[in-house]
């Protein structure tokens, strides 16, 4: 007989109260570690989330010959050899995430020409890469699909003014990539993301000595470094703001009171003036500079303790950063709809089926109506019940039904949950620190 899956059984309901420290973003430790292999110097990486997004990413490096060693909690230090082994690559863990499309590039700084399989990450309907082809085409780097991977080629001359197609965030970070590899001049890199992840990274390069203009904006221009950066080069990860909004809404669904500290709100103002407009409490204290030197903290105190949350009027969208809630903000605030009085209308234009997720609510007791692909009602529910579930294969979704979980009064078992250990660093025993009742079941 085969063996049980473990089950993730909550027992909700609770009030939760405690300090909630957060780690750097899975997104930003992701691409700064690919662009890790563009460096002769040794980087130590700090503030890089234990999840398995990241150990997958480090075990990919590794296959190649780099050395990635944790030399402490979140603390990661990465030397790549004088020359990367790419016939070596770990091509199964490779696939298994969004962000290998950015070796793309990083490739490029050692090969003319070499394969690699197609990225993974969240299955969220079609996630094209045909934007990163585009951009990387206008670099000077050939991509075709190939015996089911990609190859890639140099070829030709690189532009020195680049268009995304889209302002996606990793296309961006290939683009400023493909620009340090493929270029010496300045490249402007049009429609850019601003995005966290993608300002991260441009903190990073410019540690390497890449010259970069526009950040924060959505026109970037990038020169390379002048020379090879040798020595030693350290790099503190921005505080991850997805990660800060899932415990903003937990507060929020468990009617509790949970201080979050060295919070980037910047990236995450517009979700919690939803919350704030909703009834939730927020305290926020004077700013303070992140340990990068370029962006500023907050502490939060976030309580709905004797609060009833109302439904938002209007739709709730996604957008690219600044101008709107971020996509991967929506699943956690749907969640808050979830536990609200009335309404709540949801209009996922970028993601084509996320919001087909939404319906796991009604495992809860909570009433949903999926209009289409993109669309969905949340109608609050005061009298949650506990719910058996499988977890959807993509993270936020994932994490949006364990919200729910730990709001409804009674046991819920959540299997399929090890998806929330992609982006979660050390999930569970942090849970239990703001007492939370959790705990794995493996013979069930
Ligand atoms: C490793 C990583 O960093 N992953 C993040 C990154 O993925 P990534 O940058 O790979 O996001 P995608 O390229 O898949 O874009 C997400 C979706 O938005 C659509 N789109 C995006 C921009 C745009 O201008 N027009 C448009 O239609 C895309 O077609 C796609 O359907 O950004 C996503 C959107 O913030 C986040 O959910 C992911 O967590
Ligand atoms: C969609 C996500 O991740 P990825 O792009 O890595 O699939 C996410 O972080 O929610």
């Amino acid at each position: 007989m085969a063996p049980a899956s473990p089950i993730l059984e909550i027992n909700g309901g609770h009030q939760l109260l405690g300090k909630v420290k957060l780690t750097g973003s899975k997104n930003g430790t992701l691409a700064v570690l690919c662009a890790c292999t563009l460096t002769q110097a040794q980087v130590t990486l700090i503030g890089a989330p234990y999840i398995t997004d990241v150990i997958n990413l480090v075990i990919v490096l590794q296959s190649i010959g780099v050395s990635a060693v944790w030399k402490s909690e979140n603390v990661l230090q990465i030397q790549r050899p004088a020359i990367l082994n790419l016939a070596g690559l770990d091509v199964r863990k490779a696939s298994q995430t969004r962000a290998v499309i950015l070796l793309a590039a990083c490739f490029a700084y050692e090969k003319n020409d070499f394969s690699l399989p197609l990225p993974g990450g969240c299955r969220l309907g079609l996630r094209s890469i045909e934007p990163h082809v585009d951009a990387l085409q206008q670099l000077g780097l050939q991509v075709k699909f190939e015996d089911g991977g990609l190859r890639v080629r140099r070829c030709g001359r690189s532009a020195s003014t680049v268009t995304l197609m889209e302002s996606g965030d990793t296309v961006t970070e290939n683009a400023l990539l493909a620009a340090i590899v493929t270029h010496q001049g300045p490249v402007r890199i049009e429609n850019a993301s601003c995005n966290y992840m993608v300002q991260d990274l441009c903190l990073f390069l410019q540690s390497l000595g890449a010259t970069i203009g526009g950040v924060g904006t959505s026109s970037l221009t990038i020169t390379s470094p002048t020379s090879s950066t040798m020595g030693t080069v350290s790099h503190s990860l921005l505080e991850d703001p997805i990660e800060a909004f899932f415990f903003v809404a937990l507060a929020a669904v468990t009617k509790s009171t949970l201080q979050i500290n060295r919070v980037p709100t910047g990236f995450i103002s517009l979700e919690l003036r939803c919350l704030v407009k909703m009834g939730l409490s927020i305290e926020s204290s004077a700013s303070y500079l992140a340990a990068n030197d370029f962006h500023e903290l907050y502490d939060l105190k976030v309580s709905a303790v004797n609060l009833a949350l109302l439904a938002l009027d209007g739709k709730v969208h996604p957008n690219v950063f600044p101008y709107g809630v971020n996509v991967d903000n929506l699943p956690a605030l749907a969640s808050v709809a979830a536990t609200s009085h009335g309404t709540t209308r949801f209009h996922d234009w970028m993601y084509e089926s996320r919001v087909s997720c939404f319906s796991l609510f009604k495992n809860f007791g909570v009433h949903v109506d999926i209009t289409d692909a993109h669309r969905a009602q949340v109608t609050g529910c005061q009298k949650l019940r506990a719910g058996d579930c499988d977890l959807p294969s993509a993270l936020r979704p994932a994490s949006m039904i364990l919200l729910i979980a730990l709001a409804a009064p009674g046991v819920s078992r959540l299997q399929e949950f090890e998806v929330l250990y992609r982006g979660y660093d050390r999930l569970l025993p942090r849970l239990e620190q703001l007492g939370a009742k959790v705990s794995i079941n493996t013979t069930a």
